[in-house]
């Protein structure tokens, strides 16, 4: 179970970052590179978690033309990245190139393992009101995100980073083999900051949800360690 519990390393430096790793010493969970800490400490620290054996999600949410997405996508399958996500509103056309990408990664090195592609539906800060008034999609966010779900699965990719909320709907629409990557987790009681469409670990676990991606409830909880093993418990028991 804990290997479904994704540890989202937002940081500046990889300082900051290993001081968590220190923290969590033992507990087998994923580890995921977004943005920040990427933009800072680069594919270096992407090596340096493998070199721990961790498996890693590189976290960049490409979004770009089919070419660029494919290059990107090899850059990281080279890089042994274990699971790297794209955006799904970048198109068909676009994540059959990260597919692609990463193919060719993998034929020009025997070694690699093959990741697994994960599309971003709507993100879990957006509500309904900001998807339908300011980035005008009409109709609910759970039929856009199922609809982003389909291309992701007829383009061949893994599965979709989505919110718990969604998991059930996913895998009725796509199988249950389609992978559903879930943010927007909040134990009971903690503060919900930008996330919008939330769910506890417990119940993301119960709603099918394949991995679960936390953050803040355990990097700024006055003990981290302590947090992730309540978590996994939680998950456990669900
Ligand atoms: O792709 C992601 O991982 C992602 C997608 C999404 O829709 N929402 C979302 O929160 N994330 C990431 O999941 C993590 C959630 O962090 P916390 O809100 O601190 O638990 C952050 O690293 C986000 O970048």
């Amino acid at each position: 179970m804990a290997n479904r519990l994704m540890v989202a390393l937002d940081y500046p430096d990889a300082e900051s970052a290993r001081a968590l790793l220190d923290k969590l010493d033992g507990i087998p969970c994923y580890m995921k590179v977004g943005m920040q800490l990427f933009y800072a400490a680069g594919p270096e620290f992407v090596r340096e978690l493998k070199a721990r054996g961790y498996s890693v999600f590189v976290d960049l949410k490409m979004h770009d033309i089919p070419n660029t997405v494919r290059g990107g996508a090899a850059s990281l399958t080279a890089l042994g990245a274990d699971m790297f996500n794209v955006h799904a509103a970048g198109g068909t056309a676009m994540m059959k190139a990260a597919r692609e990408g990463a193919e060719a990664a993998l034929a020009s090195s025997g070694s690699l393992r093959q990741p697994l592609i994960i599309a971003v539906t709507q993100l879990t800060s957006t509500d309904q009101a900001v998807m339908n008034g300011e980035i005008g999609i009409d109709g609910s966010v759970a039929d856009t995100v199922l609809r982003y779900a389909r291309l992701a699965q007829e383009a061949g990719l893994s599965g979709v980073v989505a919110s718990p909320q969604e998991s059930k709907a996913i895998a009725a629409a796509c199988g249950p083999g389609f992978v559903s990557v879930t943010p927007g987790i909040r134990p009971a009681g903690a503060e919900l900051g930008d996330q919008s469409r939330t769910m506890t670990p417990g119940q993301a676990i119960a709603s099918g949800s394949h991995y679960i991606v936390v953050g803040r409830p355990i990097t700024a909880a006055a003990d981290p360690r302590q947090a992730a093993l309540n978590i996994i418990e939680e998950m456990v028991q669900a």
